[in-house]
């Protein structure tokens, strides 16, 4: 790699010790100098370097000048080199940057560099200052939503203990606003906030709260561009606001997804450095009628059920979902259907690849684009010349998942689809058939060990762009499907939710929210919004612990 030339390089010191310090336009690197002297060829002392620590430009928060504790000045290894004065102004500055620790968190540490006059401090703390300006991605004004109810109810705390302090001294200016009511943030955004003023909105809840967000978002985006979102082809247009999610949720899967961790200070750093990650959204539409937006999981059967039973017994807390899996589980419904797809065809990866997306993903950045409005297959099977060809399975299904994304979190640290991408356009569908109940089992525990949980012949994947499901018990068109279930004697009974008759129709699990029919149609729009966030980075580097800091 070509050596950048060096904007400006000092001889400082850290506590007692001496460091040759170098900022070039990409990195600050600061190595320690150990002064020996020693006789060669009769007089001379030679310069001896050790540890070194470096930290990329994109990755400071801030510096700042700081004041001197006068009683050390006279104190370091200053007062052994002849060239350098003890007895001028010692003055100081504060470098504060990115510390990755491993697991995905990042913490933000600070180190103080004593230089031996005013003029060399100054001089350090502008063009530090200089090239940190020179970050225009970086965010200076924020909007941020609490749901002080998210998780564990610590959303307010977390954000002024753990947050706010950070952002002050990356000199970013924030409105908050604390939500007082469901569905809050999304009103707001959609029709009250002045999207001018900022550049990203900043979401600290769970999963739940960042979806509010991403409707608010998407909603004003296309009502700003004229776009009806209750067109199921119409292309929508792109968020350019970047989301930021403080996790302070129950699942915090979306954080897990895209940093690898659900920890409010390595959140808040990704959003200080203004990363990055496209993602996309699927959007879910029943014949004309805009329903919801998804990111990460569509589930119809198995993970619907599990919802629609989870929600009954919400005063468990948490545990609701461990017992409403297992009694799902053991109720073992399967639902009859026809699920037509139209296959990703021009994409780099498959969702049986054992790569998985990462920082800076080859697939997502080689996405093939998705310039053509999105166009429904009629009937079951259809062909579409420009889209390529529209595939139909009918079938008994215990589940049918389609995964925007891996999934991966504590609890399945694989995922339901371990290669899904999150920004290449297109959605991993995975149909598990009618089975015996052990099968399912080995299907399921497979998500958490490392045989592949795609490898049994009762469970099919695509990856797709668009599908539709259509349930068996669908007579109209235009029916609210939901009621439907079937007696003892396999007829159809619309009129008894209380009587005893199991249903012959799931609900969609749409992200963690129920949807109110099971006839859908959904297709993936590419990159269509924007997270503070850079993908789970490969191999975090561990820093060598050379740093003054750890002296
Ligand atoms: N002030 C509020 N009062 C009640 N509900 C709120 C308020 N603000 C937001 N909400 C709603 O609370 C729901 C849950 O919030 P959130 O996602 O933050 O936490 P969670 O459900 O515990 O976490 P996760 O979604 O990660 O499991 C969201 O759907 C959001 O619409």
């Amino acid at each position: 790699m070509e050596k950048q030339p060096s904007v400006l390089t000092s001889l400082l010191l850290v506590k007692s010790r001496l460091f040759e310090v170098t900022l070039n336009r990409t990195l600050l690197t600061w190595k320690e100098v150990q002064l020996r002297t020693k006789k060669v060829s009769g007089n001379i002392s030679s310069r001896l370097r050790f540890g070194v620590h470096s930290v990329p430009v994109s990755e400071i928060i801030a510096v700042r000048e700081t004041e001197v504790d006068k009683g050390t000045k006279a104190e370091g290894k200053w007062q052994k080199m002849s060239h350098i004065t003890t007895e001028t102004n010692l003055c100081a500055f504060t470098v504060s940057y990115v510390e990755k620790t491993g697991q995905h968190r990042w913490r933000c540490s600070n180190m103080t560099f004593f230089c031996s006059d005013e003029t060399i401090c100054q001089q350090w703390v502008r063009k530090l200052k200089e090239q940190l300006s020179l970050l225009t991605y970086r965010p200076k004004h924020l909007l941020v939503y609490i749901n002080p109810y998210g998780g564990k109810q610590q959303g307010k705390q977390i954000y002024e203990h753990k947050v706010a302090q950070l952002f002050t001294l990356a000199s970013i200016s924030t409105d908050v606003i604390v939500t007082e009511h469901a569905n809050h943030a999304r009103d707001h955004l959609k029709t009250q906030a002045d999207l001018r003023k900022y550049d990203g909105i900043i979401c600290v809840g769970g999963d739940g709260m960042f979806s509010e967000v991403v409707h608010g978002l998407i909603a004003r985006t296309q009502s700003d561009s004229g776009v009806d979102l209750n067109d199921s082809q119409a292309k929508l247009a792109q968020c350019n606001l970047r989301i930021g999610i403080i996790p302070a949720g129950s699942t915090d899967c979306i954080c897990y997804a895209t940093v690898g961790v659900n920890d409010p200070v390595t959140s808040a750093l990704h959003i200080i450095v203004g990363d990055t990650q496209p993602m996309d959204v699927c959007s879910v539409h029943h014949h004309k009628t805009f329903l919801k937006y998804s990111v990460s999981l569509l589930g119809y059967g198995f993970y619907g059920d599990v919802l629609t039973d989870s929600e009954r017994n919400r005063w468990m807390g948490p545990a609701r979902y461990d017992f409403s899996g297992f009694k799902t589980f053991l109720s073992h419904h399967y639902y009859e259907g026809t699920i037509s797809f139209l296959p990703a065809t021009n994409t780099l990866g498959s969702p049986r690849d054992s790569s998985r997306c990462r920082s800076g993903c080859y697939v997502c950045q080689h996405r093939v684009k998705d310039i053509s409005p999105i166009k429904w297959g009629g009937g079951d099977v259809n062909e579409n010349e420009s889209e390529g060809e529209w595939k139909a399975i009918k079938g008994k299904f215990l589940a049918i998942n389609a995964a925007s994304m891996s999934c991966a979190c504590p609890r399945s640290p694989k995922g339901l689809s371990p290669a899904a991408h999150l920004a290449d356009g297109t959605t991993d569908i995975i149909l598990v058939r009618k089975c015996s109940r052990l099968n399912f089992l080995r299907h399921l525990l497979r998500h958490t060990s490392k045989d592949d949980q795609f490898d049994l012949t009762f469970v099919e994947v695509y990856r797709v762009k668009k599908f539709k499901f259509t349930p068996k018990h669908c007579d109209s068109e235009f029916s609210d499907i939901r009621d439907v279930r079937e007696n003892a004697f396999g007829q159809i009974c619309r009129d008894h939710p209380s009587c005893d008759c199991t249903p012959v129709n799931s609900n969609w699990n749409c992200d963690g929210e129920i949807l109110e029919h099971a006839a859908i149609e959904v297709g993936v729009h590419c990159q269509l919004i924007k997270l503070f966030a850079r993908g789970i980075e490969e191999n975090p580097p561990f820093e060598e612990d050379v740093s003054p800091s750890a002296v």
